[in-house]
């Protein structure tokens, strides 16, 4: 449990918050500080907060369960106690809420988790207990929550009822902050989706009521996990996004059971998407940032009960038994994730266990949350009942493992390429190079307003020699000049320059003591084409100059190569992986030898920087009080801005349709600000309501591959996406097609042949799923014993 834990009775003594725990928690990203530096993963664990709801009428009603309430929390607001004659126990989590705690307070407490996704970082909440502990009353709010919508939609218009849950709350204050004048935001679009694991199976809750099309998760290079085939609204307001949440939970697998009247019998996840261009004061150009933000409903665990056997038919049989699976999944996956969390902090080339993200939709789904790159919540609720005790000691196990998980939040951002600056970096150059051939000095003036340069003092003198060194340094700042350049000309797609020869000097030639005349630089490099190759080519052979600066940058390009080709190597080995031409093994050896041959060139390349560093060139580097927090690239201490990241979105194109039923079709209704505003001001809200009173919202759907498409929905035809779809998912009736009832009679005659047949298998599955959860552990017990002797590896805990 996390920090101190009390253990009164028979639970073992409690593990401490570690420090790499501690540290990292107080290392998480401050999304309101300015970008530089975010988008170095930052290892957080999982926060972990516990729910204990009210004890419930019919829990104790003494004709039917008797049961008495035995959870509480302690004052400090952190420890739970357990107090019954079987079991005592405390332990101790980042938050935990008494049974009186309102829905606002719950909210208060992942708020900031709210406010960093509208900052760029991916966020994931969800909820985790017990059947009928509270977990959708958590998320969305109890049955019958009213969320009011206003006619002309903004966010200052959807009014909470006060018992509106996590969902409802953080969609109000997504789009108030989206809405902030303060944080520059020029435009934002704002995507939702809403699926649901059911049966194993994934089903659109928006457009696929009777979950008729199953749709599959895909992972791509630069895209991360998404599902092919879900539509994504483009939401405008807090308003559309809640009438979709609450249609979504209209078309939610629900079910009475006998702990819950209704019980949602799938997982659910509702996930928005904002894509925002963003222009702060004093910066330069914009950026573009892309988060994404998971809410996160599972199923409720429910213990195979044999009393009550009977009762079950073959649908809810095989939802229990698929449950428990997926449920069972995440828990290895945790265990697994704490596991490697824990040998890491012990032993950074610790190797990690396997985590088996694969076995379950759900736990591929949820990948990112878990171990990727995501600040991740998880409320765990509790019934206080004491005939629950044992699942909710099993819940508050589950927790405490979640604490140990690292995740790794970066932000998200794309910083597209100002044209501006390479524009002033190319004339300045060459305004530097007319000075150097005129055989004037170069002064500080002459370099004014190029802050991401090397702080060089370049004053003349009269000295031959000072003279000599000043313009030594011209050339290295050219030769620094020239590089920024083409790393800003390959961020643009256009092809390097070839070096002028100018930023270098022979060994002779440094050493001449006299002033270098266009003539001497000609010999060297000239700016002719040729002498450039050859300069080059002699720079690689290490023949370029001595000049100290020259010599580092032509070494830590060589390097900087070489850890280029590695991690290409290493990004097509794991895409061979995700393609299914390699089994995991093979990955693991292969980028085993990648990852020790990048380890060693990486020492190699930071070695270089230390020593240009020492030789005062004036290239920041790790350690030294002009390092920036990340090591520069493309030879120079010129700002990175990171282009290949994983915000590069799905493989999908947005296509709005005239004849939308939805209302405007306006090119500007997807964009929250509802103008057509790129880069340019905010006009204002768009409302438009469409005549029967319902938001017209567009959509677009995620395909495998970059064949992406982006529909209107009255173009969708019903064959396509399957005969139950409802095309129009904010229209209450089902517009459409009319079912064929002889085919769903054969159908569903079919499924429950189906069902029967696997039914056996299921309970059987029950009792094995209960010893394999034990042997997994001891199996991970001693794979950890077995990494401690072995030798290292060092590698994330993502799988
Ligand atoms: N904090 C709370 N205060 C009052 N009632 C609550 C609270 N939490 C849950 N309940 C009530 O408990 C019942 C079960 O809650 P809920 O449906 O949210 O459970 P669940 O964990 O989502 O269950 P399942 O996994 O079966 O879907 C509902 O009637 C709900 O209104």
């Amino acid at each position: 449990m996390v920090g101190a834990t009390v253990a009164l009775n028979d639970s073992p003594p409690p593990p401490q918050l570690s420090p790499r725990a501690a540290a990292a928690a107080s290392a998480e990203p401050n999304p309101s500080a300015p970008s530089s530096g975010l988008d170095i993963p930052t290892p957080t664990s999982i926060e972990v907060l516990i729910r204990v709801r009210p004890l419930l009428s019919h829990e104790s009603d003494e004709d039917t369960r008797n049961a008495s309430s035995c959870i509480s929390t302690l004052a400090d607001n952190r420890t739970i106690s357990i107090n019954h004659p079987s079991k005592q126990l405390q332990c101790e989590y980042d938050w935990s809420f008494p049974q009186s705690s309102s829905q606002e307070e719950i909210y208060d407490k992942v708020n900031s988790c709210v406010n960093s996704f509208t900052n760029g970082f991916n966020a994931t909440i969800f909820a985790y207990g017990q059947t009928g502990s509270g977990k959708t009353h958590t998320m969305f709010g109890p049955e019958g929550y009213a969320v009011q919508r206003s006619t002309y939609g903004g966010p200052n218009h959807a009014i909470l009822n006060a018992n509106a849950g996590v969902i409802p709350r953080s969609i109000v204050q997504i789009f108030k902050n989206l809405h902030r004048k303060d944080l520059g935001i020029v435009n934002v679009t704002a995507y939702v989706s809403f699926v649901q694991v059911y049966n194993e199976q994934l089903f659109d809750m928006l457009r696929d009521p009777r979950r008729s099309s199953s749709l599959e998760i895909h992972e791509e290079p630069g895209q991360g996990i998404y599902v092919s085939g879900l539509s994504e609204y483009a939401v405008r307001n807090a308003g559309d996004c809640l009438a979709l949440v609450k249609l979504g939970e209209e078309n939610r697998a629900i079910r009475e059971t006998h702990m819950n009247t209704a019980s949602s019998r799938s997982h659910s996840l509702f996930q928005i998407i904002v894509e925002q261009t963003r222009i702060e004061d004093g910066a330069e150009g914009e950026r573009v940032l892309k988060s994404k933000f998971n809410l996160v409903d599972l199923a409720g665990s429910e213990k195979w009960d044999t009393r009550k056997e009977r009762k079950f038919n073959n649908d809810q049989i095989s939802e229990l038994t698929n449950i428990n699976l997926s449920l069972y999944t995440l828990g290895r996956c945790i265990a697994a994730l704490a596991k490697n969390g824990k040998a890491l902090e012990k032993d950074p080339d610790a190797i990690p266990v396997h985590v088996p993200y694969r076995e379950s939709k759900l736990t591929r789904l949820l990948q990112d949350s878990l171990g990727g790159n995501s600040k991740t919540v998880l409320i765990a609720t509790l019934s206080p009942a004491s005939d629950c005790l044992e699942e909710s000691v099993s819940t508050l196990r589950f927790a405490d493992r979640a604490h140990s998980v690292m995740t790794f939040v970066k932000l998200n951002e794309k910083r597209p390429v100002d044209h501006a600056l390479v524009q002033r970096l190319q004339s300045e150059v060459a305004r530097l190079r007319a000075l150097l051939r005129d055989g004037g000095s170069v002064n500080e003036a002459d370099i004014s307003g190029l802050t991401t340069a090397p702080s060089t003092s370049l004053a003349a003198s009269p000295d031959s020699s000072s003279s000599n060194e000043a313009l030594q340094k011209a050339m290295e700042r050219i030769t620094f000049l020239e590089n920024d350049n083409n790393a800003l000309r390959k961020r643009l797609g256009m092809p390097e320059l070839p070096p002028s020869g100018l930023g270098g000097v022979s060994s002779q030639q440094a050493g001449t003591p006299q002033r270098h005349t266009p003539s001497k630089f000609a010999i060297v490099g000239g700016g002719n084409s040729d002498d450039a190759n050859r300069l080059r080519t002699d720079g690689a052979s290490g023949e370029m100059g001595s000049g100290a600066a020259g010599q580092h940058l032509i070494e830590m390009r060589a390097s900087h190569e070489k850890l280029s080709a590695l991690m290409m190597d290493i990004d097509r080995v794991t895409s061979r992986f995700f393609t299914f031409e390699i089994e995991e093994e093979e990955l693991k050896d292969v980028v085993t030898k990648f990852m020790k041959a990048f380890r060693k060139e990486k020492k190699g390349y930071l070695d270089l920087y230390a020593r240009a560093d020492r030789d005062g060139c004036g290239i920041p580097v790790r350690g030294s009080p002009n390092f920036a927090g990340k090591v520069p690239r493309g030879g120079g201490g010129a700002k990175v801005t990171k282009l290949n990241s994983p915000m590069a979105g799905p493989p999908t194109t947005f296509k709005k349709e005239n004849s939308s039923p939805f209302g405007s079709s306006s090119p500007d209704r997807t964009s929250v600000f509802g103008t057509a505003n790129r880069g340019g001001k905010v006009l204002g809200l768009s409302g438009a309501v469409n005549a029967a009173g319902s938001v017209g919202v567009a959509y677009r759907i995620r395909e495998k591959g970059d064949k992406s498409k982006g529909r209107g929905p009255s173009t969708v035809s019903p064959k396509k996406r399957g005969k139950n779809f409802n095309a129009n998912p904010l229209n209450n009736s089902v517009d459409g097609w009319i079912q064929d009832d002889e085919d769903d009679e054969e159908k569903l005659r079919k499924e429950l042949k189906a069902a029967k047949a696997r039914m056996k298998k299921q309970m059987e599955m029950q009792d094995w799923l209960e010893k394999k959860e034990e042997k997994a552990l001891q199996q991970l017990e001693e794979e950890e014993n077995a990494r401690n002797k072995r030798g290292s590896w060092r590698s994330t805990t993502r799988s």
